[in-house]
């Protein structure tokens, strides 16, 4: 792949993206300002904003007021990708370098002082892969917008991504966080286990306030949760955190169905290996908040080295143009699916969130491992948010790491089972479990696993 030196100019996402009017390169792109590329060249007419910038370093102007915001649909399919016409691409450029070559050293110490002391992007080609990529940068820019947020940064993965939030509190001194379960299992256990040095106070929502201490750093929820879709009030829940920021984790929600920077908080955390790249081919993380801990983030990601892969980057903002459109069919079927599995005697409850969303888990009177033994279309896989339905025991896998009766405390028991809806027919998607139910009906009425429910 051949990547023009320009494009290594990656996109940013100027402090004016937080308001609610458009950036004027997406107005460019509605039609609504003057502004391709070849008409640029070839006369004095205005450039789109982006490309001002891309090619000067220059402030974009201010947003025309009258234009409309673009909608998410719109975001997901240009967000990140405003420079391409400009550059004469369609796909976005893929630059693998691990290094970028200058005959002025000191200039790029210069510009390594300046990124050590302030975390913001360089202008220009990154120095080293571990400082930023012009690839991964657009998926951050799109996500950024997607969410709402002025800055995100991308990890190697979520919980890459975790721990990076953690470590940038704790460099300040801050290392108690308060958090709500449930929580990813590995969420979970990186939190009690105080594998970063943080200390972890586990409260029910109404106890967030009485839990803050002058040392508290974060307070975490994540909503709908992993694996029950228990959901906070995240509204309420960044109120109580004061000043303290809250971290939301929106992976299994996605910015489609929950924009949580619009509730109040001030970190949003994603395993983008789920619905952002929605095709279970590559794993991520990512971190939308606003600039100024995007720096400290950006600092503890060239200290500590969890960077996304720039293919992984590339593979992400492929996978956002689809975003909107995959979790709404995804999530018709599963609620769907949900009232069936409701309906049915071999179901002892259903979980389907208030906002929706392609996630069901239920528990079932049978033998929860004959489920997953019996399916044949679902796929009996831990993982979510891929185009394909998944399927899996949390007690085992993926809340594995937490104690036992943390889990059952919270939900997490045995007979839990966590499905994450694909794009497939429901009807076939019904047969399949119904097929499958019907073993673990079996299997129990002949006492064969019976043991492991005691
Ligand atoms: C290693 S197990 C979990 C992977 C993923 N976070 C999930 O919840 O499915």
């Amino acid at each position: 792949m051949i990547t023009p030196p320009h494009a290594n100019r990656a996109p940013k996402t100027p402090a004016s993206a937080l308001a609610s009017a458009p950036t004027p390169a997406l107005a460019s792109e509605a039609g609504l300002a003057p502004g391709p590329a070849l008409a640029i060249e070839a006369g004095p007419a205005p450039a789109p904003a982006f490309a001002i910038e891309a090619a000067s370093g220059l402030t974009p102007p201010p947003a025309p007021v009258s234009a409309p915001a673009p909608a998410l649909a719109t975001e997901a399919v240009h967000a990140g990708r405003e420079d391409l016409a400009e550059l004469g691409l369609h796909a976005p450029p893929l630059d693998l370098s691990t290094t970028y070559p200058s005959r002025d050293s000191r200039a790029e110490a210069a510009r390594l002082d300046d990124f050590a002391t302030t975390g913001a992007r360089l202008e220009g080609p990154p120095v080293y892969a571990r400082l930023d990529n012009p690839t991964t940068a657009r998926f951050e820019t799109a996500l950024a917008r997607l969410e709402g947020t002025e800055s995100a940064v991308a990890f190697a993965s979520g919980m890459a991504a975790l721990t990076a939030v953690l470590l940038a509190r704790a460099a300040e001194g801050l290392r108690h966080v308060v958090a709500v379960r449930p929580l990813y299992g590995c969420s979970d256990h990186l939190l009690t286990a105080g594998l970063l040095g943080t200390e972890v106070t586990w409260v029910d929502p109404a106890g967030i306030a009485d839990a803050i201490r002058p040392d508290t750093g974060l307070v975490m929820v994540e909503s709908p949760a992993n694996p029950t879709l228990a959901e906070v009030d995240l509204r309420a829940v960044a109120h109580a955190c004061g000043t303290v920021p809250l971290l939301a984790d929106n992976t299994f929600a996605t910015p489609v169905l929950q924009r949580p920077a619009e509730l109040g908080a001030r970190i949003v955390l994603h395993s983008a290996t789920k619905y952002l790249g929605g095709h279970g081919d590559v794993l991520g993380g990512v971190v939308a908040c606003d600039e100024e801990f995007a720096r400290r983030l950006r600092q503890v990601r060239f200290a500590t080295g969890g960077v996304l892969h720039p293919l992984a980057g590339y593979l992400l903002l492929r996978g956002l143009a689809t975003l909107p459109v995959r979790v709404r069919a995804a999530s018709a079927t599963a609620a769907r699916l949900a009232e069936r599995l409701a309906a049915d005697p071999r179901v002892a409850r259903v979980h389907y969130p208030r906002i929706g969303g392609a996630m069901v888990a239920f528990e079932v009177y049978g033998d929860p491992h004959e489920v997953i033994a019996g399916v044949r279309l679902i796929t009996p896989a831990v993982s979510l948010g891929s185009v394909d339905t998944l399927i899996q025991h949390p007690a085992s896998i993926s809340h594995r790491i937490v104690a036992e009766g943390d889990r059952r405390a919270h939900g997490v028991g045995d007979r839990l089972l966590r499905m994450s809806v694909g794009l497939e027919d429901e009807e076939d998607l019904w047969r399949d479990l119904d097929v499958a139910l019907a073993a673990a009906e079996t299997a129990a009425a002949s006492g064969e696993r019976s043991e492991i429910f005691g």
